[in-house]
């Protein structure tokens, strides 16, 4: 029986994914690689790892079936957006260690960019996006800037620009020895360098950056055959035919194929997407405009999307900095041991804050501590923090869209918490929906691969795989809903204007 792969390159792991044609998880391997924080405010990631981890999770992923190569028809790629490496074209080597999209190290740069002719407006009616620490663009230009010679070896074409979908696409079809040099205009829009419009690089603003255009990759769609996996691995000559950023395959993989279905991932961060159609939403209230996805020649599809730093993350924070759990699963019985917060708010602004405040002045914080408060109100206040943030975006998009959001679909490596499944319900006011596969990150980019390749025959296979697995109903007093928040909110503010 023939299946498709998919290679998803996240912010903590890297995983290989087998799907049969219901989209059912055929087999999984999945390996953690370092995260690198050199000073405060920075994350790194070695990106010669994360490539040596796709290899092994790609071939642990078909021994553990019993496949080989011939059983896979097409392999799809997603990735961690944004995250920025630059290596040598010639040598296949990095010439830094990737900037990871948390990494706010841009913060004077953005200053600047800010200063020039048409400020933070040129940015968002071009791009989408606002100019932020957060995106590809500048962290490039801080490459160039701070590696000893890179400004001369990339205006001498030497050097190559990609986010990880591109570098694991370069390595996959050969690297040196002939990799094709692309990316899909999911990624393409989180850089601040395309055009939404026509998706293409905007050649004023990559110069304005002192980005050389022959750095940047081939925009090609999102679902299309892009080259075959040269490498003589066990993939080997199997096409590569999807590429979506991991937060728009996710979107893909949940079925939100018809404007006004979104969903949110918990992971590392929290990301909402809402499909808008093939309409372009520019937002009043603080969220990004992007790409969602363009299925070859078809019409681009666009998305409204709120993008939360931490969530997930905080729950690691708690883990590695603190100790006060061992695994990422025991803060559900920590926060269980008491009723409520206790009073205490975690403000978790380590990168600053994204949607929909993009202060990046801001640092994290945690207020209403009292004699009263223990480690289990610390767990509640942390897993909280992750509903309320996804609360404030959610009330922007309805604010953006005028249409209130009816249910959210969910999925990532939180939803497994029932508690906070269940306080997100509770603080949203609406039903919370996990489908069976949670893992519709990497199903998303298998459905862009195997729709390419005649695998499933339209997006309609993908409707009719999706299945229900659990509903959260909100049951909580309206007064006490509005409470809790109307105190979060206050907690927010006492974060900003912290970084001098
Ligand atoms: N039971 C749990 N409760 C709360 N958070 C969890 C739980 N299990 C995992 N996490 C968090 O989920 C995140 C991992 O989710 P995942 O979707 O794999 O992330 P990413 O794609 O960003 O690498 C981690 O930040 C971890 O702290
Ligand atoms: O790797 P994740 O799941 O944390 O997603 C990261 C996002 O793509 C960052 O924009």
């Amino acid at each position: 029986m023939p299946y498709v792969a998919a290679v998803d390159q996240g912010t903590t792991s890297t995983r290989a994914m087998i799907f049969d044609h219901s989209g059912r998880v055929v087999s999984s391997e999945q390996r953690e690689h370092e995260q690198i924080f050199p000073q405060a405010g920075w994350v790194e990631h070695n990106a010669g790892e994360i490539w040596e981890n796709t290899r092994r999770v790609t071939a642990d992923a078909l021994a553990k079936a019993d496949l080989r190569g011939s059983d896979i028809v097409a392999v799809g790629v997603t990735n961690q957006r944004e995250t920025t490496l630059v290596w040598d074209r010639t040598t296949g080597e990095p010439v830094h260690n990737a900037i990871v999209w948390q990494d706010t190290r841009t913060n004077k740069i953005i200053e600047e960019l800010g200063a020039l002719g048409g400020g933070q407006e040129r940015y968002r009616a071009k791009t989408g996006l606002p100019l932020a620490t957060y995106f590809s663009g500048p962290k490039i230009k801080w490459i160039l800037d701070n590696v000893d010679g890179a400004r001369e070896r990339a205006e001498a074409g030497e050097l190559l620009f990609g986010n990880m979908d591109t570098w694991l696409l370069w390595n996959m079809t050969g690297g040196t020895d002939g990799g094709v040099h692309v990316t899909d205009p999911t990624n393409a829009s989180r850089t601040l360098l395309m055009d939404l419009d026509t998706l293409n690089w905007d050649a004023g603003i990559a110069s304005d950056m002192g980005i050389p255009e022959s750095m940047l990759p081939e925009i090609r769609s999102s679902s299309e055959e892009y080259g075959q996996v040269r490498e003589r691995g066990v993939l080997a000559g199997v096409p590569i035919a999807g590429i979506l950023g991991d937060q728009q395959a996710a979107t893909f993989g949940q079925a939100c194929l018809s404007p006004g279905e979104a969903k949110n991932t918990y992971g590392t961060g929290n990301f909402v997407l809402l499909n808008t159609g093939t309409e372009k939403v520019m937002s009043e209230n603080g969220l990004l405009t992007t790409v969602c996805y363009k299925i070859g020649s078809n019409e681009t599809v666009y998305a409204l999307e709120g993008a939360i730093a931490v969530t997930g993350a905080l729950v690691q924070w708690l883990r590695d900095n603190l100790g006060m759990i061992s695994t990422a699963g025991e803060i559900e019985a920590l926060a269980g041991t008491v009723e409520d917060n206790g009073g205490a708010y975690f403000v978790p602004a380590f990168s600053g804050l994204f949607a929909p405040y993009w202060r990046s002045d801001a640092r994290g914080a945690i207020l209403g501590l009292t004699r009263f408060v223990n480690k289990g109100h610390l767990a509640r206040a942390v897993l909280e923090a992750t509903a309320y943030q996804t609360r404030e975006v959610i009330e922007a998009m309805n604010a953006d869209s005028g249409v209130p959001l009816k249910s959210l679909k969910v999925d990532g490596g939180m939803v497994v918490n029932e508690l906070l499944m269940q306080f997100q319900a509770d603080i949203l006011g609406v039903p919370v929906i996990r489908p069976v596969v949670s893992e519709t990150t990497a199903l998303g980019s298998a459905y862009a691969a195997g729709l390419a390749t005649g695998f499933w025959k339209s997006e309609d296979d993908i409707r009719n795989n999706w299945a229900q697995d659990h509903e959260w109903t909100p049951d909580m007093a309206e007064s006490r809903r509005d409470a809790l928040y109307r105190q979060w909110k206050k907690a927010v503010t006492k974060t900003f204007d912290w970084v001098e």
